[in-house]
């Protein structure tokens, strides 16, 4: 018989009491963007560590309707949170880097100096989460779901830059029925699931498919060809992004 929703949760809360006690830290902490997958790991963290949890809201150049939802899910889940604003600290950085790598490096770069701009706030913000996790002795905890994992549609070393992953067992479909379940904002239920990593950014648009494509695969069901081409290169392109970094064999 499977288990109800709320007795995974339960199990969940408990998984993650059990690590901070393994590991010798005090607490959890998570960046809280306005979408679902980082509310609902607000919501885990605050169960499982009601004095000891923290979410960081943490605008880079982002539209403010994200930090209105984060807000509505730190007012829902009653969690302690600071704001801590990336604009000024990413511009400085990527300016320093493009500029100091020159016009005659930079005029092939084509799509990659978005992915460059794009990729650099996730690595800020992972920054801003150990720096905060240093100094309070916390885990940073990760907000990827089943489908991310598999497609590796996140940025390596930036919101995959994590110590603990506790939903990562959850299809994309199971993030909204626990987080249904939860009382996550309605408004954050309906938004569409983005990156926010750029104006107009949404998952299914820059993946080229749907979640539910995405969660049917992983259940094991039949989907279009096309869409199962597209998540299949998505994993294999990404299979780097799913293991640790390996120095050569002994000679
Ligand atoms: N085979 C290989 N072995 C070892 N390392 C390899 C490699 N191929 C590339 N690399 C390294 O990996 C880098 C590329 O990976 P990465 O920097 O992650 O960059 P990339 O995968 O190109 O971009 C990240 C993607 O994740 C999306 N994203 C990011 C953040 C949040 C979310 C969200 O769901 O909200 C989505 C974002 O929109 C974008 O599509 C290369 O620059 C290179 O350094
Ligand atoms: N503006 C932000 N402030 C704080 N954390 C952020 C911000 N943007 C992204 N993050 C962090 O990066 C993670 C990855 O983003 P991602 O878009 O995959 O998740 P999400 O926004 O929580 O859910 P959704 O799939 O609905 O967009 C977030 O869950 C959050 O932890
Ligand atoms: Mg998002």
């Amino acid at each position: 018989m499977e288990r109800s929703i709320g007795n995974k949760i339960d199990l969940t809360v408990e998984w993650l009491r059990e690590r901070v006690e393994q590991s010798g830290t005090k607490g959890l902490v998570v960046g809280i963007s306005g979408g679902i997958d980082s509310a609902l790991v607000a919501f885990l963290i605050k169960k499982a560590f009601p004095e000891n949890s923290m979410g960081i809201i943490m605008p880079c150049k982002s539209n403010p309707k994200d930090r209105e939802d984060a807000l509505s899910v730190v007012e829902a889940c009653g969690i302690r949170h600071i704001e801590v604003d990336l604009t000024q600290v990413h511009d400085d950085l990527f300016e320093t880097v493009t500029s100091t790598l020159g016009e005659s490096l930079l005029k092939d770069a084509g799509n990659g100096l978005r992915l460059s701009d794009a990729n650099l706030r996730a690595r800020l913000r992972m920054s801003t989460l150990y720096s905060v996790a240093n100094v309070l002795n916390y885990l940073v905890v990760g907000t990827d779901n089943a489908a991310e994992v598999y497609t590796g549609y996140f940025t390596k070393y930036g919101d995959g830059g994590v110590d603990i992953l506790p939903i990562t067992h959850l299809k994309k479909r199971d993030v909204y029925a626990w987080s249904r379940y939860l009382g996550v904002p309605q408004g954050v239920l309906d938004r569409p699931p983005s990156a926010g990593l750029w104006e107009g950014q949404t998952d299914e648009l820059e993946m080229g498919t749907s979640y539910d494509m995405v969660d049917d695969l992983l259940e094991g069901k039949e989907i279009p060809a096309r869409d199962r081409e597209i998540i299949e290169k998505l994993h294999k392109r990404s299979e780097h992004k799913r293991r640790m970094p390996e120095g050569p064999p002994v000679f």
